[in-house]
């Protein structure tokens, strides 16, 4: 379970984010949309512990993790609008490499089984990943999250810039990784991928949660007029 009490950041005398409040439980997908500037950015940075709250806490099963960072990192996985990965080393490579910072060891097939329940090919595993497209790459994040068993798994814009049939991909991965019972927590700008393949649906507004519901009350057309309201 992630959870966030309270939780604000500020920034010198600009609050970011303000008493946010919420929970993403085992297997749910939780999408967070709002405008530039919202603090969606500041929320998972909270989580992944690259800042400290103001106030207020940021938990992973029941860890607060600022003081905790260190235990905390080893339940969670970011993957980020672009996946910064070595070009000059393959797919496999990568894998490796990361999944070894990360303290794990694995043979070749282990790596590959990883790349290929990301939904990376077999034909792209040993090619370069200055070959690859944004769609890959992101495919490659996915099997790094898996290969370090990451429970938990943040994204930052994921879809941003990618074509549809890589987006059509990437959402039915993000379904398979909450079937395994893994929690997303996503910042997006995509309303109809956000009902598409979230279970709950959050809106920000100038660092405050103002919406927040269960996708099946709501379908696109009425999120972009509930949003657009909102914001
Ligand atoms: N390091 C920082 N120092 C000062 N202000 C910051 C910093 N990072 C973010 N902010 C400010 O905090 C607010 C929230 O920013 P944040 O990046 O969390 O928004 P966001 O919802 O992720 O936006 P976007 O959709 O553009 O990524 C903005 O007003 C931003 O300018």
């Amino acid at each position: 379970m992630l959870e966030a009490i309270n939780l604000t950041k500020r920034y010198g005398g600009h609050e970011a984010l303000s008493n946010l409040n919420l929970s993403v439980a085992q297997g749910e997908i939780f999408c967070l949309l709002g405008q530039n500037g919202a603090g969606k950015t500041t929320t998972i940075n909270l989580f992944l512990g690259l800042l400290p709250a103001t106030s207020g806490k940021a938990l992973i099963n029941g860890v607060e993790v600022k003081p905790n960072s260190n235990a905390t990192s080893k339940m969670i996985a970011y993957i980020p609008e672009v996946v910064q990965l070595y070009g000059n080393l393959s797919g496999l490579e990568n894998l490796d490499f990361f999944s070894r910072i990360a303290g794990f060891r694995y043979t070749k097939d282990e790596l590959a089984a990883y790349l290929l329940k990301a939904g990376l090919q077999e034909a792209a595993h040993t090619k370069k990943l200055d070959s690859y497209s944004k769609g890959m790459r992101q495919k490659v994040g996915i099997a790094i999250a898996l290969s370090k068993n990451a429970d938990f798994i943040f994204m930052d814009e994921p879809i941003s810039g990618l074509d549809p049939k890589a987006t059509v991909e990437f959402t039915a991965i993000c379904k398979e990784l909450s079937q395994m019972g893994k929690s997303i927590f996503m910042a997006t700008h995509d309303l109809f991928n956000a009902v598409n393949v979230g279970t709950t649906i959050g809106i920000m507004k100038e660092g405050s949660l103002v919406y927040s519901e269960d996708t099946k009350a709501i379908n696109a057309n009425e999120l972009q007029e509930l949003y657009l309201k909102t914001i």
